[in-house]
């Protein structure tokens, strides 16, 4: 399973200098939503830009405006570009449209989906679309809940990664998921020491 670093709440200096430490265990670079609200596009520019051999992931959280959105992650040099799967279809296909025409991929985010909404979002899956089980940060925080990953189940035809509050105590619930991307954000980047963080995930997250 791949690891993507998730870098938010932090400078962009500072998601630099974590990404330096942990390079070697790290699979995919995720600039976090809040750099890119906080710095603008530039974030992913000046990240793709030091890292041009690993795959940037532009977590925009687009929710409409699908063309604008996804041209300027993209033109910025992000592999990959996020979409709220809560969006109307009308978004979400135009993310595929212009995905599939960059060659690009469009990582739907699955948070606050219904079951419904979530059948229409897989029945759209193709080679070019991850999806992801996100729990929030807010619920993580505010209401203390932990992300079971339950509904994984049913999904073994589809890519898909895992976000929200992973830590090298729970990766033990992702064995036999099929995932294809584990996304971890604090575990690593609020760790005291993050390379040795980010091996220990690796290590972990190997074979599965
Ligand atoms: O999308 C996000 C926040 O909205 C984060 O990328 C995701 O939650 C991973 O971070 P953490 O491991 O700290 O929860």
């Amino acid at each position: 399973m791949d690891i993507q670093l998730a870098l938010d709440r932090v400078t962009i200096e500072d998601a630099l200098a974590i990404v330096k430490e942990t390079e070697e265990y790290i699979d995919l670079i995720e600039v976090g939503t809040s750099l890119i609200k906080e710095y603008g596009i530039e974030s992913v520019r000046k990240i793709k830009n030091a890292y041009p051999h690993k795959r940037v992931v532009a977590d925009i959280k687009t929710i409409d405006n699908a063309e604008y959105e996804f041209n300027l992650c993209f033109d910025a040099g992000a592999d990959i570009a996020t979409v709220m799967g809560v969006s109307s279809i009308e978004t979400i296909k135009k993310c595929l449209q212009i995905t599939n025409k960059k060659q690009k991929i469009v990582m739907v985010d699955l948070l606050n989906t219904t079951e419904n909404k979530r059948n229409q979002l897989f029945s759209l899956s193709n080679p070019n679309v991850i999806f992801c089980d996100h729990l929030s940060k807010d619920e993580q925080e505010i209401s203390g809940k932990r992300n079971t990953f339950s509904h994984l189940d049913n999904v073994w035809s589809i890519r898909y990664a895992v976000a929200g509050g992973i830590t090298t105590d729970s990766v033990d619930q992702l064995v036999d998921k099929k995932l294809e991307i584990a996304i971890i954000g604090s575990a690593i980047t609020n760790s005291s020491k993050p390379e040795k963080t980010a091996k220990r995930f690796k290590e972990l997250l190997k074979g599965l």
